[in-house]
């Protein structure tokens, strides 16, 4: 199969080689989800592996969220949501009952689509969330927020202003908060459901750096509907369709080389 003539060609190879050798961090088996009677995702089963960036690709309505929101169960709060199968975190099953979803949403963390600072101070956006679980002096605090903001790359941006509204931050800005507030319950995973669609393309940009940088500490899987964006950022690459997971390997095999003529048509923009 020839190499894919797209502009996805000169962005693949640009994040750092995928390590198939990096432990499992999530083991999806036999993964299926139902929105009441409806199944939209049928018998997943996917690796994610332990400090590598993998991105959920495939056509509009092919399960990527429904996917990702199974592995903090934030689907839990709809009634009429359910999956089985096993999601298992380090050997552990996060479907079943016996788990603390509290505790669960900690360890995996969730970044949305359009930024959702809480309204108020950038300060107390991301102390919030540590004193849920941790009682520390203030000055612990003070560090742990600093702490957070500089590895969610806003602290020399945010450092003079942290008691004014989060509300007030650009839009960029306003992801990297809620990045920082993610990364300050100090999670194992990161998942990011299309991060960046609400963002122009400066504040894509750093997002993008982030998430490379963010990778030497953090399991990610990212949801984007941006080919470049995946081939650039990505270790690994699944490709999604009608509940279904059709491909699934190192991106650069994905994106060069794929296994299965329907990823090589969604990813040269010829699907449908
Ligand atoms: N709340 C819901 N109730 C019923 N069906 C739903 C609900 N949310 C999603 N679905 C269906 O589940 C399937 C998967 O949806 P999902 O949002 O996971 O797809 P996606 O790949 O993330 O799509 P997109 O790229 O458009 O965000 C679709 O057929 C969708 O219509």
């Amino acid at each position: 199969m020839s190499t894919i003539a797209l502009n996805t060609s000169s962005a693949v190879g640009k994040a750092a080689a995928g390590n198939a050798e990096a432990p499992v961090r999530i083991a999806v088996r036999n993964l299926n989800f139902y929105y009441g009677d409806f199944r939209s995702l049928k018998d997943i089963n996917l690796d994610f592996y332990d400090r590598q960036v993998t991105a959920l690709i495939g056509p509009s309505g092919c399960g990527k969220s429904t996917l990702l929101r199974t592995f903090n169960r934030i689907y839990s709060l709809y009634p009429e949501q359910r999956a089985d199968g096993e999601i298992l975190l380090d050997g552990q099953n996060v479907l079943s009952q016996n788990i603390d979803v509290n505790e669960l949403r900690a360890r995996v963390g969730m970044v949305f689509q359009k930024p959702t600072p809480f309204p108020m101070s950038i300060y107390d956006n991301i102390a919030f969330g540590i004193k849920l679980y941790e009682r520390l002096p203030k000055s612990e605090l003070d560090g742990r927020v600093e702490e957070a903001l500089r590895k969610a790359a806003l602290w020399d941006e945010a450092k003079d202003k942290l008691r004014q509204s989060g509300m007030s931050l650009s839009g960029g800005q306003q992801q990297r908060l809620c990045i920082a507030r993610t990364i300050a319950q100090k999670p194992e995973v990161i998942l990011l459901d299309e991060p960046t669609s609400a963002l122009d393309p400066i504040s894509t940009g750093k997002i993008e750096e982030l998430i490379e940088q963010l990778r030497s500490e953090f399991t990610i899987v990212i949801v984007t509907h941006n080919m470049q964006q995946a081939a650039r950022i990505s270790q690994f690459t699944a490709f999604m369709y009608l509940g279904e997971l059709v491909e699934f390997g190192p991106t650069t095999k994905m994106f060069m080389n794929p296994a299965k003529k329907q990823t090589q048509d969604y990813i040269t923009g010829r699907f449908g």
